[in-house]
């Protein structure tokens, strides 16, 4: 049942009219939901987006694969300072949360995959920041081909979507795509303990917070877990739906739309009795990127609310204060 200024559920978009050819009208519907989801809810599924199910599986089975390696062989792709490898668990916290006072780490362990470089390429002989080798397990070597084939289907809708929220946004739909000439891009394998009794020690899967970047394609097992904070406080649960991605607004699309899309905070508390695993793909901007909003998408009278920022300095400032490895001399 629909509460009062809040919504029951997150809308499910199909998204077909988005890719290839189809009718003016049935697009022009797409994007109107597209637009009305995003000022609103910030979260949505995303159906028939064209990415083979088996392709979804197979990450998915390799997700559960990676976690099931001795510790000791996740242990030696310990992150590295490109912010690619293994993420033990109590090992970051949302300090830069801006919706709640975070002080418990998360409960979560995962493996950080990051675009793949070339080793001739200048930004990573010089290390510019992120800009380097990712960690993968010598135990499991296919999971670079499933990795890597994932990332490339799941970027091809990223930039579907970029095209999309453009126009959502009454821009020309070729608006973000030169923001995306380098796109960065994480894929974090995830997996969540039960979480047992919720006490304040204990922490949670994954505490309240907004995602740093531009949008968030999400694919999970069949645990449940992830809610989404309504405007009036409720949490929605973002159960799984099968043959669906759930993306969300990060705060640089946010800020990008100056306000107008919504990057809602969320959170993971896998009570499921089992191991939870997801695979959140995140879909940003080239390092280099510099995020201000169009004057034309301000309405008169309307400004800015944050001045222009370089996205690469905005992340790198993120992650530093919320990853311990960053924080602390390498052994
Ligand atoms: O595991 C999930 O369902 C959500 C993960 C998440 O919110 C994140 O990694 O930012
Ligand atoms: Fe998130």
């Amino acid at each position: 049942m629909q509460q009062k200024n809040s919504v029951a559920e997150i809308p499910v978009l199909n998204v077909s009219a988005l890719r290839g050819t189809c009718t003016h009208d049935l697009r022009g519907v797409t994007i109107e939901k597209l637009r009305h989801t995003l000022e609103t809810v910030g979260f949505i599924y995303l159906s028939n987006h064209g990415i083979d199910d088996e392709l979804v599986e197979r990450m998915r089975d390799a997700v559960v694969r990676f976690h099931d390696l001795p510790q000791e062989a996740k242990d030696r792709l310990l992150i590295n300072r490109f912010h690619r490898g293994y993420i033990p668990a109590r090992s970051s916290t949302l300090r830069t949360s801006s919706v709640a006072e975070v002080t418990r780490p998360n409960r979560s362990d995962s493996l950080m995959i990051m675009h793949e470089l070339a080793q001739a390429d200048p930004a990573f002989l010089r290390g510019d920041p992120l800009q380097g080798a990712n960690c993968w397990p010598e135990e499991f070597p296919e999971l670079r081909t499933i990795a890597l084939d994932y990332m490339a289907a799941l970027s091809a809708l990223g930039r579907d979507m970029a095209v999309a929220l453009a126009e959502a946004l009454g821009l020309l739909p070729t608006w973000f795509l030169p923001h995306f000439d380098r796109p960065t891009l994480f894929l974090r394998l995830l997996h969540y303990p039960h979480q047992g009794p919720v006490t304040e020690d204990a922490g949670i899967g994954a505490a309240p917070h907004t995602d740093y970047g531009f949008i968030t394609i999400l694919a999970q097992d069949n645990s449940g877990g992830l809610e989404v904070q309504a405007k009036n406080g409720d949490w929605i649960p973002a159960p799984p739906i099968p043959g669906t991605f759930v993306m969300n607004v990060g705060d640089i699309l946010s800020r990008w739309s100056n306000g107008r899309f919504a990057s809602t905070p969320h959170r993971v508390i896998n009570r499921s009795g089992n191991r939870r695993f997801s695979q959140p793909f995140f879909f940003d901007p080239s390092m280099d990127s510099v995020i201000e909003c169009p004057s034309s998408l301000l309405q008169a009278g309307e400004t800015p609310r944050m001045p222009p920022v370089r996205w690469g300095d905005y992340l790198m400032e993120r992650l530093d204060r919320n990853y311990n490895y960053r924080n602390s001399p390498s052994p």
